[in-house]
């Protein structure tokens, strides 16, 4: 299983990851993207959602019309680790970012 992150690690993730920020209370990320309408948060989801599955790791989330907030921690681990932040990249490309 994948570790949680060390501080050092988290400080390379969180620098190289804007827009992302640390959840309070709890060892996860989290990020609202905002789109241009439902087509193309749903759109955004439906990307995601096959790269998630390929990784076996899949990410809390909520939408709301056009936008969609993310929450990404590693369950098993118990908080933050590598594959959260693959999947965080992963979003941002998807997004266009
Ligand atoms: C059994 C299965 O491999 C696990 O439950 C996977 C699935 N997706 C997961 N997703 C996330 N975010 N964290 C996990 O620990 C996790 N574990």
């Amino acid at each position: 299983m994948t570790g949680r992150l060390t501080d050092e690690e988290r400080r390379e993730a969180m620098a190289s990851l804007p827009g992302w920020i640390a959840v309070e209370g709890r060892d996860a990320i989290t990020r609202r993207f905002a789109f241009r309408d439902f087509s193309e948060a749903w759109g955004f989801m439906s990307r995601v959602a096959l790269v998630a599955e390929a990784m076996d790791h899949h990410p809390e989330w909520f939408n709301v019309y056009k936008t969609v907030e993310v929450t990404l921690s590693t369950h098993d681990a118990d908080g933050l680790t590598a594959k959260d932040v693959r999947l965080a990249r992963a979003m941002d490309q998807i997004a266009g970012i």
